[in-house]
């Protein structure tokens, strides 16, 4: 899994990298450069806009004055703007690109730019070499290049976003942000989402293996990393093996909960779903799902199901009932939406909690959890905390959602769009989660399994369908994701 390093470590990777590969720093810039070329490429931008360059003096700077180089020999027409006093020192590769810059670039001091030209502006003045807030000198650059309205592209990181603190000063609002090896923490925070624009990762050839022993409690869960956490299940395999789950969810009113997340755990693959609802209101989901099976008392042997979803929409009067399912299982359990605000509401259930279960709260429920966060950093902070205290997973929805392990680690998921900000999501997954511990996954392969393909299943459903996407449409894309993915 792709480790994300912190911005103070970039340069020891940096040594240790051009150290085992026998090439020179000046090489591994070029190969961000024609990284960041072949990103270009597949983009399709029009050839007849003009590309304007802005250049730092560090090695952020050196990237662009090579980019520059390269889109000129791609036959686009290329200006550099300088965002540094003529006969300043350069850092050595930043130098050498510069006396690179062939004849037809015409290089401009960056109070030259007229902003309101048409064409396409590269970031390059500033990377993870920031590490305060910007001086004031660097304010009217930054300002310059977003009173830019066209596309603009930032390398690496958006000029004066810090690398993994929280940033407050001005910083580049970018429509995309290419960086390089592995994603920068600050591009995963919400808060930064309108200053980084798309993220994309550009591949400079550094292996992970690499950086095996640096130290980060951060990583980034990508594909590749799925297939491996999946169980495979043989041709022998009877309904019993897939699992026979139990949710807890839906009141009067509140069935939509239920069938969905019911619904969700067969997609996912259950052999047998149960689903505990209120005795008036089976007849809703009976017949919207009749795959499943209802069961109306709550005084039955939790642990008689390979595993347990609790929580969405089953009311907030339901404290008794939790605290019985707690007290009862001793296996790992989901704990969704309702459950989480009755725990967080009465504390001393926390400690019932069965050690390795998985909690799944929105944002709103996160804080009544752990408290007010004053930015994201703090909440992963409070989150990984927390996890260790009482030995739990939690996941942090949203974009690039955050897989809280018992452990201290903290995986940023990769697979989602903003389609799936839509009514019911949560639940779905809860049902997919379920699912997964119920097919015998160990919960930190179900936690992975369940967001990534809830993510994926998303993806699908919002291509097909964009804004006008239901929780519905995730669930019915869940088998095309073991198609994509492979999983047999
Ligand atoms: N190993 C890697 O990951 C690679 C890194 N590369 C590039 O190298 C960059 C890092 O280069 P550097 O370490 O030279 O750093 P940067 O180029 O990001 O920043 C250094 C520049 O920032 C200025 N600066 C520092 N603090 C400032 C402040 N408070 N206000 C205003 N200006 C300030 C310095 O005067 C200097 O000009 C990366 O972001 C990336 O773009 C690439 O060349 C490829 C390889
Ligand atoms: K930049």
């Amino acid at each position: 899994m792709l480790k994300i390093l912190s911005g103070d470590q970039v340069k020891e990777l940096d040594r240790i990298h051009i150290q085992n590969a026998g090439i020179s720093s000046h090489e591994l810039m070029e190969r961000a450069a024609l990284s960041f070329i072949s990103w270009w490429k597949s983009m399709e931008f029009p050839k007849n806009l003009p590309v304007f360059v802005f250049c730092g003096a560090g090695n952020n700077g050196g990237d662009g004055f090579a980019i520059a180089r390269l889109l000129f020999k791609e036959g686009w027409e290329v200006q550099v703007f300088r965002c540094f006093e003529e006969g300043s020192v350069l850092s050595a590769d930043a130098q050498k690109n510069l006396d690179w810059v062939p004849e037809g670039v015409l290089i401009y001091d960056w109070k030259e730019f007229n902003s309101s030209r048409e064409g396409l502006l590269i970031d390059s003045f500033l990377g993870v070499g920031l590490k305060s807030p910007i001086r004031n000198s660097a304010v009217p650059i930054i300002e310059c290049m977003n009173s830019f309205p066209g596309t603009k592209i930032s390398i690496d990181l958006p000029s004066g976003l810090l690398a993994d603190s929280p940033t407050f000063g001005p910083r580049v609002k970018a429509d995309f942000t290419v960086t390089f090896a592995f994603p920068k923490l600050a591009l995963l925070f919400p808060e930064n989402s309108s200053f980084s624009g798309k993220m994309v990762l550009a591949d400079i050839g550094i292996s992970e293996s690499e950086y095996a022993s640096f130290p980060t409690s951060y990583f980034f869960l990508q594909e590749k990393d799925i297939l491996s956490r999946h169980r495979v299940f043989g041709q022998f395999a009877h309904k019993g093996d897939f699992g026979k789950v139990a949710l807890v969810a839906g009141s009067k009113g509140k069935m939509g909960a239920a069938i969905l997340c019911s619904k969700a755990a067969l997609r996912t693959g259950s052999g047998l779903v149960t689903a505990f609802v209120p005795e008036d209101e089976r007849g809703i989901i009976q017949s919207a799902v009749p795959e499943v099976m209802c069961e109306f008392d709550e005084n039955t042997d939790w642990n008689k199901f390979d595993a347990l979803g609790v929580g969405p929409a089953i009311g907030l009067d339901k404290k008794d009932l939790l605290q019985d399912i707690l007290k009862a299982c001793s296996k790992p359990i989901v704990l969704d939406a309702d459950a989480i605000t009755l725990i967080a509401s009465n504390q001393d259930l926390i400690s019932l909690i069965p050690k390795n279960s998985i909690l799944t709260p929105h944002l709103g429920e996160l804080e009544r959890l752990i408290g007010k966060s004053t930015d994201h950093l703090d909440r992963l902070m409070k989150v990984k905390e927390f996890c260790m205290k009482w030995q739990l997973n939690l996941l942090i929805k949203g974009a690039y959602s955050v897989l809280s392990l018992v452990d201290g680690r903290q995986l940023f998921n990769s697979s989602g769009t903003q389609y799936m900000a839509t009514a019911g999501a949560g639940d779905v997954l809860t049902g997919m989660l379920t699912s997964f511990l119920g097919q015998g996954y160990a919960p930190e392969n179900a936690l992975i399994c369940g967001v990534y393909h809830h993510g994926k299943a998303g993806e699908l459903a919002g291509q097909q369908n964009r804004r006008s996407t239901i929780a519905s449409d995730i669930s019915e894309n869940i088998g095309k994701t073991y198609t994509l993915l492979n999983v047999l």
